[in-house]
């Protein structure tokens, strides 16, 4: 388990964080650390009403951190470059509606020595993001659990922000009822995931959502079943769809991606590769529609090159 000391000096920024936020009216203060800390010394060191998200890779590391009052994040996102974390730190945060998605936060980080602290931003959310909430999802009411939809659909964001070797990439899920999407589907080729054992199939592990990033290069969709395992990729589904009210521009993945939720009681989570957007359908209905992300939080004045390493 990773490790990140309260030492002085990181106890001295938290304090600097919090004054920070609480001078400029900030959401909330995010501390995004390189492991567990002593979760009650940060709340007693904060001392503040200010909402304390803290933010770290594992979901081991946080065990306490809920018990001491703070808000925590796990972020699945191990050697991703710091700004990658610290976006997705502040998406995750906006998703659990810990902030508002034109919010306001300071971030405390270490930005050049890891378990250091050592840099304070103060960022302002772009109040054209929107990100899934919890209870968007509950509004589809539907017999897939909202942890499995959470799953698919951060997923399908990530592909359709992320894509994949510089390119865009696409990609089609079709969430439960499994058996009957699978009376309408068939190979579009050999299917990576066919063979393996559940454990490696369930969506869930961040090891398996990587997988399937890498697949969703690859033609046809990934049939997921309700508890959150790939049951098959590289589906081409057969339905017809004459009767389905389409936008104009939206071509055969789409149209499949809808089709397939007539037919059965499944929810489509569909990326555009030309877009990145993500559209979910429901009963041969759009459900929602999720723009890419990274267009929404501004990072452009926010790079800088680290110092060199060295004596000189
Ligand atoms: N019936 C289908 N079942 C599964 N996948 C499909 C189906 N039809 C198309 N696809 C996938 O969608 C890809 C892109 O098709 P197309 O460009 O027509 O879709 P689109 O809806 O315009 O989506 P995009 O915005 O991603 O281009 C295909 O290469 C294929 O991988």
């Amino acid at each position: 388990m990773a490790t990140q000391r309260l030492t002085k000096h990181n106890a001295a920024m938290v304090r600097l964080g919090v004054h920070t936020a609480e001078t400029l009216g900030a959401d909330a203060l995010l501390l995004l650390l390189d492991g567990a800390t002593d979760w009650k010394k940060v709340r007693e060191t904060a001392n503040s009403k200010l909402t304390l998200i803290v933010a770290v890779d594992s979901e081991d590391d946080l065990e306490g951190a809920a018990e001491a009052g703070l808000k925590p994040l796990a972020l699945n996102k191990e050697k991703a470059p710091l700004l990658e974390r610290l976006q997705h730190a502040l998406l995750e945060a906006a998703a659990d509606e810990l902030i508002r998605p034109n919010g306001e936060v300071v971030t405390v980080y270490s930005g050049f020595q890891q378990g250091r602290f050592d840099s304070i931003s103060h960022m302002q959310l772009d109040e054209r993001m929107r990100r899934l909430s919890v209870r968007d999802l509950q509004r589809l009411d539907s017999s897939v659990p909202l942890k499995t939809l959470k799953a698919v659909v951060d997923l399908a964001v990530q592909i359709g922000r992320e894509g994949r070797e510089g390119k865009p990439v696409g990609a089609m899920f079709v969430v439960g009822d499994t058996r009957r999407v699978l009376e309408h589907a068939k190979d579009s080729g050999a299917d990576p995931f066919r063979g393996y054992n559940k454990k490696h199939r369930n969506l869930m592990d961040p090891r398996v959502s990587e997988d399937a990033k890498e697949i969703s290069q690859l033609d046809g969709a990934f049939v997921v079943s309700a508890d959150g395992h790939i049951e098959r990729s590289r589906q081409m589904l057969e339905v017809a769809h004459e009767d389905l009210q389409m936008s104009k521009g939206l071509g055969a993945r789409h149209w499949a991606g809808a089709a397939i939720t007539r037919k059965t009681k499944a929810v489509s989570v569909v990326v555009s590769q030309s877009t990145g957007t993500v559209r979910l359908y429901q009963n041969g209905d759009l459900v929602m529609r999720i723009e890419p992300m990274d267009k929404a939080v501004k990072w452009q004045e926010f790079n800088y090159d680290p110092p060199p390493t060295g004596s000189e």
